[in-house]
């Protein structure tokens, strides 16, 4: 069985939330562009095809756009652009590509020459941004891994620079391009799409405070709401996200999708999410029959901390990380989580 059809079982029977299904009809675009070679098509099965990176060696060269429904929480779609494609040529139909609501991720090969790409990238931003000011524009300064701390930030900071000042020169001072430095060989590819993912949730500010209130009403330090099947974090409390943090998370997803893998079992779909509270024996047996609790985890670390897991959905987990003395008070923990869940129900039936 293959690791992504694994998540689908042993944690994946619990109902979705019913707005994140109607919020999927919008579907935003995430187009994957840049030279040939540059890793675009590496990114996609990496993120969302648990494809191992060493793997990617022998990936063939995209000759078509290659369009990548995406089905999650929120429903998107990846296209992967060839890198040979010139589709700035008049024969393309520039709406059918860029008419949908989304994010154009230019892909940078860091450990290539890079002023031709980069002028294609600001080719592209000046043929777009007049008709498309919506789109969101990210640079991911890729292949990082290897490079020294030094040459990367100065890369970043050069690709940077010339795009600004291709924009001023142009009149486009106010257009926000975003940077990332990314590679498929460490978390940073992830926590990249996370943010650009983000940026594509209309609830996020809401979701934010709900992790805050969390947060503060239950000792938890960091608290991330991952989509499983991807490891991107839709979501995390205000407090500044440590790459640490988050890679201890992510690994936690693996642990726990392998430890289901092995000794999970289907369960049935569910509706509605199961109320934590019930008052008879009897009832609580019916309930439990009917309605299998989500899925939880605690794992202590040496150093005093506590990973807690909490599935949200079929696709969204909760992750926090936490002090070994806010654990102690599990059932408050438990319970706010619970009141956590049933406000993220209701933000998301609000959206429909
Ligand atoms: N070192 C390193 N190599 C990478 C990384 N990402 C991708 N690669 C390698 O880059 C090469 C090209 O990757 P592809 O994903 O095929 O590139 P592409 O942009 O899709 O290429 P086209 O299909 O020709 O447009 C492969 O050998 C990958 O293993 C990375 O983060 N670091």
């Amino acid at each position: 069985m293959s690791r992504s059809q694994a998540l689908q079982s042993p944690t994946s029977s619990v109902g979705t939330y019913p707005g994140m299904g109607q919020a999927s009809t919008r579907r935003p675009r995430l187009l994957l562009m840049g030279q040939r070679r540059s890793g675009k098509s590496s990114i996609s099965s990496v993120v969302f095809h648990k494809m191992p990176p060493t793997e990617t060696l022998f990936l063939e060269a995209t000759t078509r756009i290659q369009k990548d429904p995406i089905h999650s929480f929120m429903d998107f779609q990846v296209w992967d652009f060839p890198g040979q494609l010139n589709f700035l040529d008049p024969t393309f139909d520039f709406d059918h590509i860029f008419g949908e609501l989304g994010a154009l991720i230019w892909v940078i090969d860091a450990q290539d020459e890079y002023l031709e790409p980069l002028s294609k990238l600001h080719s592209t931003i000046l043929a777009i941004q007049r008709f498309y000011p919506a789109i969101n524009i990210e640079v991911f300064v890729h292949k990082v891994d290897g490079l020294s701390d030094e040459y990367k930030l100065d890369t970043q900071r050069d690709i940077m620079q010339r795009t600004q000042d291709e924009l001023s020169d142009n009149g486009l001072d106010n257009v926000q391009v975003s940077y990332y430095l990314t590679s498929i060989y460490d978390h940073s590819i992830f926590e990249a799409f996370s943010k650009v993912i983000q940026k594509l949730i209309p609830q996020l500010g809401t979701l934010e405070n709900l992790l805050n209130i969390l947060c503060s009403n239950s000792g938890i330090e960091k608290a991330f709401l991952f989509d499983v099947l991807s490891k991107i974090y839709i979501a995390t409390d205000s407090s500044p996200v440590d790459m640490q943090s988050y890679e201890i998370c992510s690994d936690y997803i693996d642990v726990i999708v392998d430890v289901s893998e092995i000794y999970g079992y289907d369960r049935k779909p569910q509706g509605q999410i199961s109320s934590p509270t019930s008052e008879a024996p009897g009832e609580a047996q019916q309930e439990e029959e009917e309605a299998p609790l989500e899925a939880s985890s605690i794992i202590r670390l040496q150093n005093g901390m506590v990973l807690y897991l909490r599935e949200i959905n079929k696709y969204l987990a909760l992750i926090c990380l936490m002090r070994k003395d806010s654990i102690e008070k599990q059932g408050l923990v438990d319970f706010n989580v619970q009141v956590f869940q049933n406000a993220l129900q209701q933000v998301f039936e609000v959206g429909r």
